[in-house]
């Protein structure tokens, strides 16, 4: 297929920017990890951040969450200035934040997990529409946290912010340490989740389940957006992205 087919076929790519992020930089104490980033997510589209061990792809997520010490530039929220507030604020205005180590609370149960973060804004799931979109969390309510496999803990998290009411996603490495198997449910949940509207910023190493699931990838080397490209341009040549990630 053309890129040009893909991208009619793809209307977020035409969409309006709802995030957009510009000349970002941060900090951890001393340490400078992004060096003036820019790029922006449009409205309905699953953007991957790809790149290197270390690059800075958890960082720009941290800094979007306003969870890092310092940083500087604009990231721009439909409208609102993010630079400047605090993480709660930033919640409330419907961006969500699964981060890569999950933070399932063992002790507590499926349910429990699921109903611990506050309903932030209008529009989340209702509990009827999270189990319809996750019908193993459903059979395993009662379990406790510990005893989900990987895969279902990963459910759990994205899960866990739709009740909220966030319309952007921010998903860092959900298929890492999964089986295969595994990580095809999980790239067809966040199919799933784009389907039905919410815009999706994914971290992902894996580049055969970016492909499978993302509009545009953004490449990110030593905290500097290096190349952003189109699902179909990077199908068209791997190599440009392969060089990147010396694979
Ligand atoms: N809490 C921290 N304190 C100090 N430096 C950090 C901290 N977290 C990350 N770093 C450094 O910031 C840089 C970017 O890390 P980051 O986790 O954003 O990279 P990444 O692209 O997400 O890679 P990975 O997939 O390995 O997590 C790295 O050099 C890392 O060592």
């Amino acid at each position: 297929m053309s890129s040009v087919a893909v991208e009619k076929a793809s209307p977020a790519l035409n969409a309006a920017p709802m995030l957009k992020i510009d000349n970002l930089s941060a900090w951890y104490a001393e340490s400078k990890v992004l060096h003036g980033m820019s790029f922006d997510v449009r409205e309905g589209e699953l953007l991957t951040l790809i790149g290197r061990n270390g690059a800075g792809k958890t960082t720009t997520l941290r800094s979007i969450m306003g969870i890092v010490q310092k940083r500087t530039g604009s990231i721009n929220f439909n409208g609102t200035e993010l630079v400047g507030k605090r993480t709660f604020q930033i919640a409330r205005l419907g961006i969500g934040y699964c981060p890569e180590e999950r933070a399932i609370f063992s002790s507590l149960s499926v349910q429990e997990n699921l109903f611990l973060p506050p309903v932030l804004r209008e529009g989340g799931m209702t509990d009827e529409q999270l189990y319809a979109t996750f019908p193993n969390l459903k059979a395993r309510a009662n379990s406790q946290g510990t005893k989900l496999s990987g895969g279902e803990q990963q459910m759990l998290a994205i899960a866990r912010i739709l009740r909220t009411g966030s319309r952007l996603l921010l998903l860092d490495e959900p298929s890492e340490g999964l089986a295969p198997v595994v990580v095809k449910e999980i790239g067809e949940t966040i199919q799933r989740l784009k389907a039905q509207g919410f815009t999706i910023v994914l971290v992902e190493q894996n580049l055969r389940f970016a492909r499978l699931v993302a509009d545009r990838h953004v490449v990110v080397e030593n905290g500097r957006v290096v190349d952003i490209l189109t699902n179909a341009e990077l199908e068209a040549d791997m190599g440009r992205v392969k060089s990147y990630l010396g694979v």
